[in-house]
């Protein structure tokens, strides 16, 4: 309803008027400042001799019709946290969202068809489990942690998980986040059957290894310093300021406040897990490890039916003995079968992918001819300091 609408409704015969209506606070009205004082709300007249069948009985039934309504409306969102600093003001929301329409499913999705069905019966089993969990004392969430190569479909595989358990998604962006209370505080702002996500955790905040950092001495510290991922990492986080600590990080995750709400799923991706924390995703916290890598032949027949309607080609057997001789992400594959023009049809789409798995193959080569290259002339130069 509009401000000042109204609206006549009728029930077992008896007639009831609704008008909508609101409160201005004085102070807005003399300043124009947009407080988040205004309150709403609705005014219902009925007859003096229906008042004991509307408050008993009609408020019940539109109560109990707004309810149902909002579930056959419901929309699935995709929040994203506000910076900390934004959270005062007349504003003060934690998180912002948009309405959720990825079109990813797990059909769409190219995996090993076993781990795939595997993956969609821990879904499936998380989703039923309110009893279980109440039963084994455990608050009712499961931790995710997905890696692999870029382009492998990690960010694919959340929408799909999504839209599977129709569940909003809060992508947590943690380079916003102050320190460990506005953590706390974004946990606490997120509702039940959703994904928390936090992608790429290796870059998010230098989450990657601050135990380890203080036995860290010498050549290694050094090492460090040059590796790209530690340096952007630490780069973020000198640059944004933001004082989250693994500690926090951890506690967000199976602290005393992540008990609060449930049905929740909690997924990290990575393209480097071997640089995260071990105590970050031992099991328990992330508990199932999934990892999405390179095109391989079951992948590709995924794609190929997604993008071209087809089940087998002639073409089907080269790609095959390609595919197990070089690496691909399903991304460049997909972007190779994707027809570019009306006249592309599936062998034209297809043979573009031959040519580009066969130039990956040849640049393989030559940089592994490169690599042995480097490697001689280093123990060469060894040898000759030797020599020296
Ligand atoms: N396994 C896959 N199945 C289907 N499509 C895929 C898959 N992997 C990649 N794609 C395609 O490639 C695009 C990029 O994939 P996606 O963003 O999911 O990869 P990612 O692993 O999350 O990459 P990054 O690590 O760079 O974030 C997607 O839009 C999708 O079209």
């Amino acid at each position: 309803m509009d401000d000042y609408e109204e609206v006549t409704d009728e029930f077992q015969n008896i007639k009831i008027w609704w008008t909508s209506s609101k409160n201005i606070p004085l102070q807005r009205a003399l300043f124009l400042y947009r407080g988040e004082e205004e309150k709403r709300y609705y005014k219902l007249t009925c007859k003096r001799e229906h008042r004991e069948i509307v408050t008993k009985v009609y408020l019940k039934h539109v109560l109990d019709e707004g309810k149902a309504i909002a579930v056959r409306t419901r929309q699935q969102k995709l929040y994203t946290n506000n910076k900390s600093k934004n959270w005062y003001g007349y504003k003060r929301t934690t998180w912002s969202h948009i309405v959720f329409e990825h079109p990813s499913t797990f059909d769409t999705l190219a995996m090993d068809p076993k781990k795939k069905k595997d993956i969609l019966n821990d879904l499936t089993t998380f989703s039923k489990s309110k009893d279980y969990y109440k039963k084994v004392r455990k608050s009712w969430k499961r931790g995710y942690l997905l890696y692999g190569p870029p382009g492998t479909g990690k960010s694919s595989m959340i929408a799909a998980m999504a839209n599977f358990l129709e569940y909003d998604i809060y992508d947590l962006e943690l380079t916003s986040v102050k320190d460990n209370t506005d953590l706390r505080k974004l946990l606490i702002d997120t509702s039940s059957k959703s994904i928390i996500v936090i992608e790429d955790i290796d870059c998010s905040l230098d989450l990657t290894g601050q135990r380890k950092e203080k036995k860290e001495e010498g050549k290694e510290k050094e090492d460090k310093e040059k590796d790209p991922i530690a340096k952007k990492a630490k780069g973020e986080k000198e640059n944004k300021g933001s004082k989250v600590t693994l500690s926090g990080l951890l506690n967000f995750i199976d602290g005393l406040w992540s008990a609060c709400g449930s049905e929740r799923l909690i997924v990290f991706t990575t393209n480097y897990v071997e640089k995260l924390d071990p105590a970050l995703i031992r099991r328990g916290r992330m508990d199932k490890h999934i990892e999405l890598s390179y095109c391989c032949y079951e992948t590709f027949k995924v794609l190929a039916r997604n993008y071209l309607d087809v089940e087998s080609h002639e073409l089907f057997p080269t790609i095959d003995r390609l595919l197990a001789e070089t690496k691909i992400t399903p991304a460049d594959v997909a972007e190779n079968l994707m027809p570019k023009s009306s006249e592309e049809d599936a062998g034209i789409c297809l043979n573009n992918l031959i040519e580009s798995l066969e130039k990956a193959k040849e640049d393989a080569r030559l940089k592994a001819v490169e690599e042995e290259g480097k490697k001689g002339e280093e123990n060469g130069e060894k040898v000759q300091v030797k020599d020296a």
